[in-house]
């Protein structure tokens, strides 16, 4: 089955409430999602509801969507540091050729959702994924007022997470996180189709 990672960094809840929503979409499609985090800083502690991601999962995953909460306009510094990890992965190619996406949560509507997307997509670019963001054939990405952009999946969090609140994606920005999972899980089954077919052709 086409496995697709969902790799996130989150301290409240916010982020993480992204990348539930971007699996139901990657399970919509009929894929499957691995949800996985990175470690956090001594001082700055991440959400401990998934599990640490390996090097495993770079090499077995058919498809990466990343995502931090923004800090000061760009990636939580231990999503930084996991990407800083990853020379031997980068060498070996193991994201090479795949799909990616990315995905971010921040406390206010001007904050920087879309520097923080645009630079989250670096370290995609340079293990040679083929970057995909949300399509305006979503009606959500048209009609928010909150979340979601063409460069990937966000959510306006008002800070309610880092209160005590309950985290709650508006409807729009479920919609594009799921349609970013769905996205990027179905681009990642034709490649590996594509793929078998042409080397089972190459073979007879
Ligand atoms: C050190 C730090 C820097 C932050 N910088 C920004 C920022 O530049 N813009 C913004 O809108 N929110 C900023 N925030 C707020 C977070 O982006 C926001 O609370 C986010 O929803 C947290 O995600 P999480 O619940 O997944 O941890 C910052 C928070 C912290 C702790």
């Amino acid at each position: 089955m086409t496995q697709i990672l969902i790799l996130y960094y989150s301290r409240n809840g916010a982020t993480q409430a992204l990348a539930d929503a971007i699996a139901t979409g990657v399970e919509s499609a009929g894929a499957e999602a691995l949800l996985r985090t990175v470690s956090g800083n001594t001082d700055d502690a991440a959400s401990e509801r998934d599990i640490v991601v390996n090097d495993l999962d770079l090499q077995h995953c058919d498809g990466l969507i990343v995502g931090s909460p923004t800090r000061f306009g760009h990636m939580a510094s231990s999503l930084q540091r996991f990407w800083e990890s990853t020379s031997r992965d980068w060498l070996k190619g193991s994201l090479e050729d795949k799909p990616g996406a990315v995905f971010t949560s921040t406390g206010s509507q001007h904050g920087g959702q879309e520097s923080t997307l645009l630079t989250l997509a670096l370290p995609l670019l340079h293990h040679g994924m083929l970057l995909t963001g949300i399509p305006y054939s979503e009606p959500a990405l048209q009609q928010t007022r909150d979340g979601g952009s063409p460069y990937g999946a966000s959510h306006v969090a008002h800070d309610d997470g880092a209160s005590g609140g309950k985290v709650s994606l508006s409807e729009h920005e479920y919609r594009c996180a799921k349609q970013l999972g769905y996205r990027v899980a179905s681009i990642a089954q034709r490649l590996k189709l594509s793929a078998a077919t042409s080397s089972s052709l190459s073979d007879s």
